[in-house]
């Protein structure tokens, strides 16, 4: 089960001296923690295996899309890491969504099983490209359902999708199913490569279950700040901007 409410920090770091000197610099106990492809990729389970004896929750961000068998022993050896949460691409279909969980749960240290998300689309896309390049005529927020349905009828925890479809998630899936959102900006920063994107106080009105944050808070001047103003929006809808 997540922690009410997480806020998880994106780790998107060249290397782990990098990642671990950032958390020391945040010096805060009980952060959550996600380690993408560019960690990962540098450092291997090593770095989890660092994050963990600070005793971070961490989210291992993978992105698995294969057929299911590959995904099912992937999802094996990523269990026995004792990460928190796991994900895999919602466009994988319900079959290697299944063959995830199955391969989590093989892979579970005493029973501990990490959660399991379906990615539905990412942050990133718009409707144009949705249309244009992946050839899916429905809207995005039907695309986003639609997804989240199958990722829960095929057993998986939640999904990642963004602030603006977190709504129509729970009302089809339920409340207890995730909605985990990236794409989280204060209100005077830029979106960069994120399209879907809101700000902590309207995820927070939105009802979200967890956000992500990244380079509004590793790439700020004063990173410990721009933590405090992310997690006071988020927790209390008290926003104040970032100069
Ligand atoms: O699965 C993810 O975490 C993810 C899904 C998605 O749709 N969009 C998305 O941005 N992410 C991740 O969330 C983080 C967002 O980072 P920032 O844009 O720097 O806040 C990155 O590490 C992305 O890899």
């Amino acid at each position: 089960m997540l922690a009410t409410k997480p806020m998880f920090i994106a780790l998107d770091f060249p290397s782990g001296e990098e990642a671990l000197s950032f958390l020391d610099q945040l010096a805060i106990e009980e952060v959550a923690v996600k380690v993408g492809m560019e960690l990962f990729y540098k450092e291997g389970p090593s770095i989890i295996e660092q994050l963990k004896q600070r005793n971070y929750k961490i989210f291992l961000d993978l992105k698995l899309h294969d057929i299911p068998n590959t995904v099912e022993r992937a999802m094996k050896n990523l269990a026995s890491l004792g990460v928190d949460v796991v994900n895999v691409h919602a466009a994988g279909g319900k079959r290697m969504i299944e063959a995830a969980q199955k391969g989590l749960q093989e892979g579970a240290i005493n029973g501990q099983k990490p959660l399991l998300l379906a990615v539905t689309q990412l942050t990133s896309t718009d409707d144009e490209m949705l249309s244009e390049q992946l050839l899916i005529q429905e809207e995005m927020e039907q695309v986003v359902k639609h997804y989240a349905y199958n990722a829960k009828q095929a057993g998986a925890d939640g999904v990642v999708c963004s602030v603006w479809e977190s709504r129509l998630v729970h009302d089809i899936c339920g409340t207890d199913f995730y909605t985990v959102t990236p794409g989280i900006r204060m209100e005077n920063q830029h979106n960069q490569d994120q399209v879907r994107v809101a700000t902590p106080t309207v995820a927070n009105e939105q009802g979200v279950s967890a956000i992500v944050v990244g380079r509004g808070i590793t790439k700020a001047e004063d990173p410990v700040r721009a933590y405090h103003q992310f997690e006071g929006a988020w927790n209390n809808g008290n926003e104040t901007t970032i100069s």
